[in-house]
């Protein structure tokens, strides 16, 4: 994985990153929504802390006709008007902007990539090394790979590297996602695609791998037989916002489950890594999806719920019906909240549920993957007039991440009587974190060629493997769209999926003590 913390008594780590290697960095699709608002700070924010060198240099590629002054001047006022806007007159920007050049031209031309080769051409004497960062729309991203693979641009001259970087989503079902893997892995290696899924550029994510393996006490009991079920959430209060036409193709189901919702199941159940290499780690993930059972037609009534807003208030702010978004089809059957039960048929998880919920314009922002142990035998506490709750891990991952604890306590006083109580880790309270959209670990990653915290061709294919099930069992017309109010916990139906297994979604709203 990309940075290393030294840790110096208790509190503020000190970065201790090298710098990645000098490079170009193109970044196709430069006048675009992602390049603006997360591709530039986060460069921004790498560039802050001393981890790209001097010979390093940005390249935008983009349709618009503009000189390099303008496309400078372009991106020093957009990212200026960005909430918790960048210093553009600070130091950091002056290095980084002065470091930006452009080029003019169609994805679909070829005279585009003769361009992109004089321009690392004039930049031999710094560095041969460049990644291509694909920031487009998914109908580019074999078309570009290949107009590179065609200008020679992806062959690695000894000591360099050509990498390319593909947005998400990658493929919409199966058979797409497999046939973009064949054109792509038809012009560069394996180890050149970096597939992008910005989860894993989320701290707490990654810090799975430190809490269950790098710890004596958590990894002895992760397993059926002392877990009772995982719930996994990743609530948004955002609506759909200006992407309807996006969305309403795509639902909930396609957007989130087989790549976030997937990547945050396998750092949960995956088996102990040989090493941190990055196969190892990620054949062990892989291992976990195309371990998560098929849906079977009849299976998905009780173990998958989909859901749609409708009009209501989140955080105070009224929201419009789903159906009366922009680009959406105002008799849409597109969920954008969905629920599911899943299995993951291996030896340590034989039985276990992984609940998994994510939806749009619900109550509060929340990601958390909460882990509930099984009870302690009760007979010493029988007397007791209420049944104390499971033991309950939960790992934040946005926002405030951390870890906390619920256990029993004994009340203080004569009378035994015991009470939940938790203990709380918050990352905020230990360590310095430096400002991070969660794409620069994984852009510094792939500077330095670390492909650990990207998803491998068989991963993806895993992931679409499992879901393709559900899409099919949820469209067979059995299944309707649920509809939930803006600002609530989703649709009635998923707390009835868990009642019927005994169990009970944690509340999004809920303090943490
Ligand atoms: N925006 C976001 O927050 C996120 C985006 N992504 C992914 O990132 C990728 C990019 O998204 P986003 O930035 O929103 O997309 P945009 O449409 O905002 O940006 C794409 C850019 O490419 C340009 N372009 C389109 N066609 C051509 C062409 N034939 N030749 C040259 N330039 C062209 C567009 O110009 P024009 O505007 O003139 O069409 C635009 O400037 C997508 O795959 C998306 O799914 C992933 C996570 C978050
Ligand atoms: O990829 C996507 O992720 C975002 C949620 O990401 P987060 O980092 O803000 O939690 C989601 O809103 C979007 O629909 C999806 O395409």
């Amino acid at each position: 994985m990309g940075s290393e913390t030294v840790v110096l008594g208790q509190k503020v780590l000190a970065p201790d990153t090298a710098p990645a290697p000098a490079s170009t960095f193109f970044i196709f699709g430069a006048s675009g929504d992602l390049t603006k608002r997360l591709l530039l700070p986060s460069l921004y924010n790498l560039a802050n802390e001393g981890v790209l060198v001097d010979d390093f240099a940005i390249v935008g590629v983009d349709r618009v006709e503009q000189s390099e002054e303008d496309y400078r001047a372009y991106l020093t006022d957009e990212v200026a008007n960005l909430p918790g806007h960048l210093d553009t007159e600070g130091e950091t920007w002056k290095w980084l902007i002065s470091r930006i050049g452009y080029v003019a031209g169609d994805f679909e031309d070829p005279a585009t990539y003769g361009r992109i080769r004089e321009r690392l051409e004039r930049r031999r004497q710094q560095t041969g090394n460049a990644v291509f960062y694909l920031a487009v729309a998914p109908r580019f991203f074999a078309t570009i790979s290949e107009q590179l693979g065609a200008a020679g641009l992806l062959k690695e001259e000894p000591e360099t590297f050509r990498h390319v970087v593909v947005e998400k989503p990658f493929g919409t079902d199966l058979p797409s996602a497999r046939a973009l893997n064949r054109r792509l892995l038809a012009v560069a290696d394996e180890r050149q695609i970096y597939r992008i899924d910005h989860f894993l550029g989320k701290e707490t994510v990654q810090n799975m791998m430190a809490l269950r393996f790098g710890n004596g006490i958590f990894e002895p009991i992760w397993s059926k037989e002392y877990i009772d079920h995982v719930q996994i959430t990743a609530a948004e209060t955002v609506t759909v916002e200006q992407r309807g036409r996006f969305y309403d193709a795509t639902g909930a189901l396609r957007d989130m489950v087989p790549n976030h919702m997937f990547q945050l199941l396998a750092m949960t159940a995956m088996e102990p890594p040989n090493s941190f290499d990055a196969d190892a780690v990620r054949t062990e993930k892989t291992k976990v999806i195309e371990a998560i059972r098929h849906m079977r037609p009849n299976d998905a009534i009780g173990a998958a719920v989909r859901g749609q807003y409708r009009a209501g208030f989140v955080n105070g702010q009224a929201v419009r019906d789903y159906r009366a978004e922009r680009d959406v089809d105002p008799e849409s059957r597109t969920e954008t909240y969905v629920a599911l039960k899943c299995f993951v048929d291996s030896w340590r998880w034989n039985g276990v549920p992984f609940y998994v919920r994510t939806g749009k314009a619900l109550a509060v922002r929340r990601t958390e993957i909460a882990i509930q142990f099984k009870r302690a035998p009760g007979v010493l506490f029988r007397h007791l007039p209420t049944a104390l709750k499971p033991n309950l891990m939960v790992i934040h991952v946005q926002p405030d991440e951390g870890v906390s604890l619920r256990f029993a306590a004994k009340v203080p006083g004569r009378k035994v009587k015991l009470s939940e109580v938790e203990m709380d880790f918050k990352y905020a309270d230990y360590f310095k974190a430096a400002p991070s959209t969660g794409y620069e670990t994984l852009i510094y990653d792939c500077l330095c060629g670390d492909p650990t915290l990207f998803q491998r061709a068989d991963t993806i294919e895993a992931g679409w493997e499992a879901v393709e099930p559900i899409i099919e069992a949820v469209s067979g017309g059995e299944d309707e769209v649920q509809f939930y109010s803006a600002g609530s916990n989703g649709p009635a139906m998923a707390d009835v999926m868990l009642a019927q297994d005994g169990f009970q979604w944690l509340p999004l709203e809920r303090e943490r003590r």
